[in-house]
């Protein structure tokens, strides 16, 4: 292994290190004095761990573990890192604050942010949020509407906030990627003026503007600059690579009374480019803080010999070349294999066989995990592992907060809040049957300059064919406002009153968005106060089907998308979809894009400790709907094909060991009681959990059922496995 450094002084950091093994460039890492370091790290190599023992090391120093910021990319990522350093540190890390750049930002803003005229009650918006804002104001300055050419909410909102990301102008971005889109650049210009100022005058900010005010409060308040600078005493960065040039300036100035900052990166792994993420940020680093200590972590823990020197290949072919290479003393292990099938469905098939495989050889299904480009890549899995019993968890897939229904639930809470929230108002009012938006226009005109709001609203007259319906959300509110209430009191009034306008909006599926309202139910029981439920739903949205805690269930595998899965490990790991025109993004340009594909198919195949599946299918519906040949994605065509094995026995119909398979899933979890009891004849109308409504259509066989689904077509279940509900 490369040094570049030479072993520091202070060697307090052995009597942590003593037990637990650190290699002599982590340990040189964890005991660095005070002043700028960066380490380095490639993937496996211990990034993690390193910062995990740096904090303890500072605690077991004597800095104050509240004079300590740790900035992660995830709110998960931070917790799990506080929890492994307290465990180290007699609980004392819990102390240290932690976080997301974002979530940070938000703390620090509600504290100090009258200094830049901000009030502390603002509320944060999504991006879909943000993207219902951008509409508003399209059609209300006469842009776009019926007949008429305009960029989508989408494109706009990709520059304004790319404008920001990228430290760059909306016309530049224009300029170089959508030059066709040059006639609209002053429209571009006037509707983001008027989304400045509609966020202002409601009391809203974007994830962006977190950023944005962060940075500007530490530029233009010398105080707060001095005493946020003081307070942590030290700061560690993780996935530096990911930052964008916002955040670097943000760590440059909240380190300006004492430069003890530690960033971790790998250069290789960086693949929120598109973001605005840029992996120059650590080289610029050490021209930042002059005298940064270098260090570098090669030796990789994680992977056998084998996989790691697939995964040396995949990045050796990158453009620019990267900082280190990787080696591994965990010589032996099986190639990586790759798995070509007919079509998407054969493909599918197969990682289910070699799931049940391995599960059957006693691998707990927490140790295996699929990875794929896209959420949507793996809807025919998803189908597969369900019709088999398989339970799952998915990450990256979609977020709670993207549903119309939860919207709405939120949009109460946030009002009580930020009573200025005009886009929760619309979402509200717009509920009242016989309320249009002129309506809603002029009542929100009415409250809007009244000091309180909720009680202007109290004031209003309404028409009589809807006063009824108004005077319960007036009464409602006012409950909501009484003391002592918990968040999960608040709900439950907000439900009272909403469930019955819910039951009629959506009729059709009410039953399982009511499951995720459950959802919101077990998390906001959880919160003890408003603002931090509110706040965390905002920064870090809870995916659908995620347990409460975000904890994994003993039981389950694990689905992810590869961006959702950066940092974690798994003993058995499938890549899927690594066809061309899959993989690499379809719409990928050669050079950057094309080369943050690659170090996303570098991130995949890192994240596999003992075995790594490569699977792609021959045949794939492209977007239009079209069957396509498919070949597999260059990325891998490049490399040596000594590097892995070939499995090709993959069939169009391979089938499940259904005999073997009943045995393990009755290991994997109950039968389904409920289902055992209960005989089902033809013409039943039934729900599916996954397969939504269907109409029973035969019973082929004992504990067997064919199912006609409204959406996924004709299916045999297993009664025993399939979680059945009867609708009529
Ligand atoms: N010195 C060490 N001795 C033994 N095992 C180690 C050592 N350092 C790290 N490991 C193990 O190697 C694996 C990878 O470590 P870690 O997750 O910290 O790496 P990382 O650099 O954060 O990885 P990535 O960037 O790829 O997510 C973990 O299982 C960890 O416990």
């Amino acid at each position: 292994m490369r040094v570049q450094s030479s072993f520091p002084e202070n060697q307090s950091a052995e009597s942590i290190t003593e037990p637990a093994p650190l290699n002599l460039a982590q340990q040189i890492a964890v005991s660095h004095g005070d002043g700028p370091i960066l380490v380095i790290a490639g993937a496996g190599s211990g990034k993690t761990r390193t910062l995990v023992y740096r904090m303890a090391h500072l605690i077991e120093r004597g800095v104050e573990p509240e004079s300590v910021l740790l900035l992660t990319f995830t709110r998960r990522a931070a917790q799990e890192m506080l929890q492994r350093a307290g465990e180290l540190t007699a609980g004392s890390c819990r102390r240290v604050m932690g976080g997301t750049f974002h979530a940070t930002a938000n703390i620090l803003l509600r504290r100090y942010g009258h200094l830049l005229n901000l009030g502390p009650n603002f509320t944060i918006i999504d991006r879909g949020d943000a993207e219902g804002i951008i509409n508003l104001l399209k059609s209300s300055l006469g842009m776009g509407g019926a007949g008429k050419r305009f960029p989508s909410k989408r494109v706009v909102m990709n520059l304004i906030s790319g404008a920001v990301n990228k430290s760059s102008s909306i016309e530049q971005l224009v300029y170089e990627d959508h030059l066709h889109l040059t006639e609209f650049l002053n429209d571009f210009y006037t509707i983001a003026d008027h989304y400045r100022q509609f966020k202002r005058d409601h009391g809203l900010l974007d994830y962006d503007d977190l950023l944005v005010y962060w940075k500007q409060l530490l530029v233009e308040s010398e105080n707060a600059r001095v005493e946020l600078s003081s307070r942590f005493q030290h700061i560690l960065v993780d996935e530096y690579q990911d930052t964008n040039l916002l955040q670097a300036e943000i760590v440059r100035l909240l380190a300006y009374c004492h430069q003890n900052v530690m960033v971790v990166g790998d250069d290789a792994q960086s693949i929120y480019s598109f973001r605005g993420a840029d992996f120059a940020n650590i080289m610029r680093f050490p021209e930042q803080f002059p005298g940064t200590r270098i260090v570098k972590l090669e030796e990789n823990y994680r992977s056998t010999e084998p996989i790691l020197q697939l995964t040396n290949a995949i990045i050796a072919n990158a453009e620019k070349k990267f900082t280190k290479t990787l080696f591994t003393e965990k010589v032996g292990g099986v190639r990586p294999q790759l798995a070509a099938a007919p079509n998407e469905a054969a493909e599918a098939r197969f990682i289910v066989q070699e799931i049940q495989k391995h599960h059957q050889n006693g691998t707990p299904l927490t140790d295996i995990a699929v990875l794929f480009r896209s959420g949507f890549h793996s809807f025919k899995l998803e189908i597969e592992l369900a019709a088999h019993g398989f339970d799952f968890e998915k990450r990256g897939g979609l977020r709670l907060t993207e549903s119309a229904h939860i919207k709405d639930v939120l949009s109460f809470l946030r009002v009580i809040i930020n009573p200025w929230d005009n886009l929760s108002w619309n979402r509200i009012l717009l509920q009242l049957e016989k309320v249009g938006p002129k309506t809603v226009q002029k009542i929100l005109n009415s409250v809007r300059q009244a000091d309180n709001p909720l009680t202007a609203l109290t004031a209003y007259r309404p028409a009589p064919t809807w006063r009824l319906q108004f005077e319960k959300l007036v009464d409602m509110l006012g409950r909501l406002h009484q003391p002592d209430l918990t968040p999960s009191d608040q709900y439950d009034l907000v439900m009272e009153y909403y469930s019955p306008i819910f039951e009629k909006i959506y009729y059709d599926d009410y039953p399982k968005r009511r499951r995720e309202l459950e959802q919101i139910k077990a998390l906001i029981s959880g919160y003890g106060d408003l603002q931090s439920f509110i706040d965390d739903t905002a920064l870090d949205p809870p995916e659908v089907g995620a347990d409460a805690e975000g904890i994994r269930s003993e039981q389950r595998l694990t689905l992810s998308t590869i961006h959702s899965a950066k940092g974690l490990e798994w003993d058995t790991v499938f890549v899927m979809g690594l066809a061309e025109g899959r993989f690499p993004h379809q719409h990928a340009t050669p050079g950057e894009q094309w080369e943050e594909e690659r170090r996303l198919l570098y991130v995949a195949t890192t994240r596999a400790k003992k075995e790594l599946f490569l699977t792609y299918p021959k045949e794939m519906l492209g977007s239009d709907r079209q069957l396509l040949r498919a070949s597999l994605t260059p990325f891998l065509r490049e490399v040596s094909p000594g590097l892995y094995t070939n499995i090709d026995q993959v069939s169009a119909r391979t089938p499940l060991q259904t005999g073997q398979y009943q045995q393990t899933t009755s290991q994997l979890r109950h039968p389904n009681v409920q289902s055992a009891r209960i005989t089902y004849q033809e013409g039943m109308r039934v729900t599916h959990a996954f397969f939504g409504h269907g109409r029973v259509v035969s019973i082929p066989g004992p504990r067997r059922i064919e199912i006609l689904f409204d959406r996924h077509g004709s299916k045999i279940l297993h009664l025993d496995y399939a979680k059945l509900e009867i609708l009529d």
